[in-house]
């Protein structure tokens, strides 16, 4: 699969969020970042924005929620529009239903990790999803310094996806910009998150290139790009 580049929303200006959404045209995915201030200490936005923005967008909806009772809330951003939806391990008491749930109404059922939560324990689970987000930051905030330290559990789900012969994408969020995407990359990630060092730029859809470029350059020496 070729690399995919995400830009997050939650580095874009919320009073204009289609022309935000114009900015980035060529990305694969945009990055929606839905927080509820009880799994993360920020709040962003709802079913309803989600709504609003799959109308005024052809790019697909990466739903990102950070929210706690995912299991009941994820559908409903199915029906919103989004063509991915990724619920916290940590946040959902059903991964395996609420993954289920989602891929009968058509998306794309993703879950992510906290720095802090280890993959192995859902090693058996990655048949039921079609992505899995190692977070490389706290989630709440963009802006944040990217964490090298997840590099390794970057490795060892790229091992694990290979091992199992999935066609799971992986993604990473946080932190990500033209000096660490291809740290990323060589670890294995192929859908990458950006928001700040892309939104953050004069020229986004030029940001959403040059990433795009150098990730693509990183997974192809690293040399495992093929083999999925
Ligand atoms: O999920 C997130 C924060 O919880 C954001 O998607 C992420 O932080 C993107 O922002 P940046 O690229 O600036 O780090």
């Amino acid at each position: 699969m070729a690399v995919q580049i995400n830009p997050s929303i939650l580095s874009a200006d919320f009073s204009r969020l289609a022309e935000e959404a114009k900015a980035v045209e060529g990305a694969d995915w945009l990055h929606v970042d839905v927080m509820d201030n009880h799994f993360v200490p920020n709040l962003t936005l709802g079913v309803p924005i989600v709504e609003s923005l799959s109308r005024a967008t052809d790019i697909p909806l990466d739903c990102h929620l950070m929210i706690e009772d995912a299991d009941r809330w994820a559908p409903q951003y199915v029906e919103a529009g989004a063509g991915s939806v990724t619920f916290h391990a940590e946040a959902c008491a059903a991964p395996v239903r609420t993954a289920r749930e989602i891929r009968a109404k058509g998306a794309r059922a993703s879950m992510a990790l906290k720095p802090a939560t280890p993959i192995e324990p859902y090693e058996d689970l990655l048949p039921e999803l079609d992505m899995l987000l190692i977070m490389t930051v706290e989630p709440g905030f963009g802006g944040q310094a990217f964490l090298d330290i997840m590099l390794p559990k970057i490795r060892r789900t790229r091992e694990l996806i290979s091992k199992h012969g999935l066609e799971l994408w992986l993604q990473v969020d946080g932190g990500v910009s033209a000096s660490t995407i291809e740290r990323c990359a060589e670890a294995g990630a192929d859908v990458f998150v950006a928001g700040s060092a892309v939104y953050g730029t004069d020229d986004p859809a030029a940001a959403v290139r040059m990433l795009r470029d150098q990730a693509t350059g990183a997974t192809t020496a690293a040399g495992w790009a093929c083999d999925h």
